[in-house]
């Protein structure tokens, strides 16, 4: 019981769907005040079994602190009411040439070890009707990259959103980004990136790949 709610949270109730995901019911009844309290209170409690001082003046805010970092900016991607709107243009215009939006920041979190993926996102579609406005491609990038991530996921739920959101196939993605999991533990490969990419309608033609790719040189 907490906060006068009684909250089960069962890791295996829920399977989050690619694209429009579910969040498991005993989360979808709090709210983002009570989210931030609990896992506080988990927190601290991780914090004493480190043998960590919670009443050191610089360590007594942390929890709090890592609580609402968690919900109000890491992970607020995990709450479908922070998913930007895609504000669309007619193509009055009569663009019909491939739109690229590239260096796109990926600051996102790695699900294994909750450590930082830090990276590039490059991303492409050909106008089918209409446009959207260039800054929501990034914002949409963003909301996917604040959750716990794999990026072979992260990639296709990129890929997947401006699908519905630009009523078009003809859509590319490509993620280039560092595994602080992979730099900075384990095995400790401070160089190595990972690539992941999705080509679907026109893009999956070799020389509409080639083209796309030859911007991002
Ligand atoms: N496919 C994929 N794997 C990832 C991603 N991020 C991290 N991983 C990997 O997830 C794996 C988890 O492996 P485990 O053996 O369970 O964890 P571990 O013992 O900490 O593994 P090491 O990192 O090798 O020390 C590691 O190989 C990570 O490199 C990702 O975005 N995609
Ligand atoms: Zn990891």
């Amino acid at each position: 019981m907490q906060n006068g709610k009684t909250i089960t949270l069962n890791g295996n109730n829920h399977r989050p769907l690619l694209i429009d995901e579910l969040i498991s019911p005993a989360t979808q009844a709090l709210n983002g005040e009570e989210k931030i309290k609990l896992i506080e209170n988990h927190f601290r409690q991780i914090m004493l079994l480190l043998g960590l001082d919670l009443n050191d003046d610089s360590l007594k805010g942390t929890p709090s602190r890592v609580a609402k970092m968690y919900v109000n900016e890491m992970f607020s991607g995990l709450n479908p009411a922070t998913k930007p709107e895609a504000t669309l243009f007619e193509n009055n215009y009569g663009y019909n040439e491939m739109l690229v939006e590239k260096n796109i920041t990926v600051y996102s979190c790695c699900e294994h070890h909750f450590v930082p993926i830090i990276g590039k996102a490059h991303v492409a579609y050909y106008p089918n009707g209409k446009v959207i406005g260039q800054s929501k491609i990034n914002r949409l990038v963003h909301y996917y990259c604040k959750r716990p991530q794999v990026q072979e996921r992260l990639t296709v739920q990129i890929a997947g959103a401006l699908k519905e959101a630009l009523h078009t196939e003809d859509v590319a993605v490509v993620v280039d980004a560092a595994h602080l999991c992979v730099a900075s533990r384990g095995v400790g490969d401070v160089g190595s990136t990972t690539l992941t990419s999705h080509y679907s309608g026109r893009f999956k033609r070799e020389e509409v790949k080639k083209e796309f790719l030859s911007f991002l040189k």
